[in-house]
């Protein structure tokens, strides 16, 4: 059943998280997209093609993990199927976001690999459950791709045998992560952007 209280709480929270991530030239153009999840089976997911600084609560729609959407002939993003999977494997997921930050955008192409580790940075303690700067944050790689459906299944098989990730990039594209609050998945975002700026940054002495 449809929660409207939550839906109202979660409409704000992605319209918030639009303004604060435009602010800090995270979502260019139309790039990314938000979700909060609603009840076992439902999301708050944004409309395909808006401004993400500049959504309103008609761009906030309901759907299933499934992409069926309920009570809008509006379209979802493009990418709603990526959230939606990963709310059908992360129980513990209540909010995803994706942005297409510089850092994101060019990580993503430079580094060799299925998996960029973070290493050695304090402030890999803003993830949830990491508690020390010993412990790597791992964001798993994947090439970009427009069948988004084909993606989302190599996520799922991804963190099948991989439960330690934070999140993904997709090459040349941009950032997923998820966490258990939209305030905590705000924070990974700031976080993971920050730290692949610092590594970009030690890329480039090297
Ligand atoms: C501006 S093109 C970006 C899109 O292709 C896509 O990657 C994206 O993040 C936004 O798509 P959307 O359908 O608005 O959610
Ligand atoms: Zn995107």
């Amino acid at each position: 059943m449809l929660d409207l209280d939550r839906l109202a709480q979660a409409s704000q929270q992605l319209i918030e998280a639009g303004r604060a991530l435009d602010a800090a030239s995270q979502v260019p153009a139309t790039g990314g997209n938000f979700s909060c999840r609603l009840s076992d089976t439902l999301m708050a997911v944004t409309a395909s093609g808006c401004h993400k600084g500049r959504l309103t609560t008609a761009d906030v729609l309901v759907s299933d993990f499934a992409v069926r959407l309920l009570g809008t002939s509006r379209k979802a993003s493009d990418e709603a199927r990526l959230h939606g999977q990963l709310y059908e494997d992360l129980p513990e997921a209540h909010a995803i976001l994706h942005t297409h930050s510089r850092a994101a955008t060019v990580l993503s192409l430079c580094h060799v690999g299925d998996t960029l580790s973070l290493e050695g940075f304090e402030l890999n303690k803003a993830l949830e459950g990491v508690k020390s700067h010993e412990t790597p944050v791992r964001l798993a790689i994947f090439d970009n791709t427009q069948d988004i459906a084909a993606l989302a299944l190599d996520v799922r098989a991804r963190l099948q045998v991989d439960a330690n990730l934070h999140g993904y990039l997709i090459r040349g594209h941009g950032l997923y992560t998820w966490a258990s609050s939209m305030t905590a998945c705000r924070r990974h975002i700031e976080a993971l952007d920050f730290l692949m700026g610092c590594e970009l940054e030690l890329r480039r002495q090297r």
